[in-house]
C-alpha cells in the first residue's frame, strides 16, 4: 500500500477503492494525510476562574460561577479569537455555567452571533466525589501533597465518592439541568480522568468529530479536566505523560488536524507564551500545602 501511494497513479487508485470500500480510507489516510497541512482547526479554551477556583476549592459538578477576573478573561479570550481571525460555526460546551458563560462572553467579544451551542453533561468537568466544596491547600496539609496530586492528575485513580450526605450531593443530583440529559441512577460519584474521558470520547467521536469532518469551524469551552482528556486522545499521550498538563484558563488553544484527526503539531495558545507558562505553573501548585 505504501509504494502504491508513492505514485500519482497509485494514489488515485487507493482513492477510487477508498471510494468502494470506506475499511480502505483509515489505512490509506494514515499516510496520504502526512503531506496536508492543517486539513482541519479546532479551538479548544478552558472557561475563565471560577469563583471556586478563585478560592481554591475542588469543584467538580458544583455550579460555581465566574468571578470577575475570570469573566474578564473570557473576554479577552475573545479579543485573542478574533485578533486571530477565528470564526466559528458551531459551538459546545457542558451543562454548566462557568463554561457557558465563558463561550458566551468569547462568542460575543469576538462577533459571533447567534451560532448554534451544543450543550452536554459529557463534556463537565470531572466529578470531584467526596472532595468538592474542599480547600486544595488545606486537603494537601491533612492528606499530603502526594495523596491529593494523586487524586488530582493520576489517570485511573478516582477521589473518594461523593456520599448522599455530602453538603453538595442534592444540589448536584436535583438539578434540573440534567432532566433528559442524565438519569439519576447514572450520576457518577466521582471520577478520575479515565472515567470522565469514557463519558466524554463518546460525544466527541459521535457528534464533534462528524462536524470537525464536515469541515465545521468548531469551538469548544470545557473544563481543566473534560479537556485534559480531550487532549490526552487527540495527541495519543501516554497515561504518565497527561499527568503533567496543566490547563489555564480563559486561553484558548488550538489544533491543526490531518485528515486523520491528528495533530500536525502540539496545542498552540493563543496568548503570551510567559503568562501561559505562568498560568499552567499556577494551576499546578494549587495542591501545595502552602
Ligand atoms: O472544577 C475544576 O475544574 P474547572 O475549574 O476547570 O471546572 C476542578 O476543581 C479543577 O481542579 P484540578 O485542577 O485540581 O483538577
Amino acid at each position: 500500500m505504501l509504494a502504491l501511494a508513492r505514485t500519482p497513479w497509485g494514489i488515485q487508485v487507493l482513492k477510487e477503492l477508498t471510494k468502494l470500500c470506506p475499511m480502505f480510507s483509515c489505512s490509506f489516510s494514515k499516510h496520504s494525510c502526512k503531506n496536508e497541512k492543517g486539513r482541519f482547526k479546532i479551538v479548544l479554551v478552558r472557561h475563565g476562574e471560577s469563583e471556586w477556583n478563585q478560592k481554591n476549592l475542588f469543584c467538580g459538578w458544583f455550579d460555581a460561577k465566574l468571578s470577575e477576573k475570570g469573566l474578564q478573561e473570557a473576554c479577552s479570550a475573545g479579543i485573542a479569537l478574533q485578533k486571530a481571525k477565528m470564526s466559528f460555526d458551531v459551538a459546545y460546551t457542558s451543562l454548566l455555567s462557568r463554561a457557558q458563560d465563558t463561550l458566551a462572553a468569547a462568542l460575543s467579544a469576538s462577533g459571533h452571533k447567534d451560532i448554534p451551542i451544543c450543550k452536554t453533561w459529557r463534556l463537565n468537568e470531572r466529578h470531584y466525589g467526596g472532595l468538592t466544596g474542599f480547600n486544595k491547600a488545606e486537603t494537601a496539609k491533612k492528606f499530603g501533597e502526594e495523596k491529593v496530586k494523586i487524586w488530582r492528575r493520576s489517570f485511573d485513580t478516582p477521589p473518594p465518592p461523593m456520599e448522599k450526605d455530602h453538603k453538595y450531593h442534592d444540589f448536584i443530583v436535583n438539578d434540573p439541568r440534567y432532566c433528559g440529559q442524565l438519569d439519576p441512577k447514572d450520576f457518577p460519584k466521582s471520577e478520575s480522568l479515565k472515567l470522565t474521558i469514557e463519558r466524554c470520547l463518546p460525544y466527541w467521536n459521535d457528534v464533534i468529530v462528524p462536524q470537525i469532518k464536515e469541515g465545521k469551524r468548531i469551538l469548544v469551552a470545557a473544563h481543566g479536566n473534560s479537556l485534559r482528556g480531550v487532549v490526552k486522545h487527540l495527541e495519543d499521550m501516554s497515561d504518565e505523560a497527561i499527568m503533567g498538563l496543566n490547563l489555564p484558563t480563559g486561553i484558548p488553544f488550538v489544533y491543526e488536524l490531518d485528515e486523520c484527526l491528528k495533530p500536525l503539531g502540539t496545542m498552540k495558545f493563543l496568548g503570551d507564551p510567559d503568562t501561559v507558562k505562568k498560568a499552567m505553573e499556577a494551576v499546578a501548585n494549587q495542591g501545595k500545602a502552602k
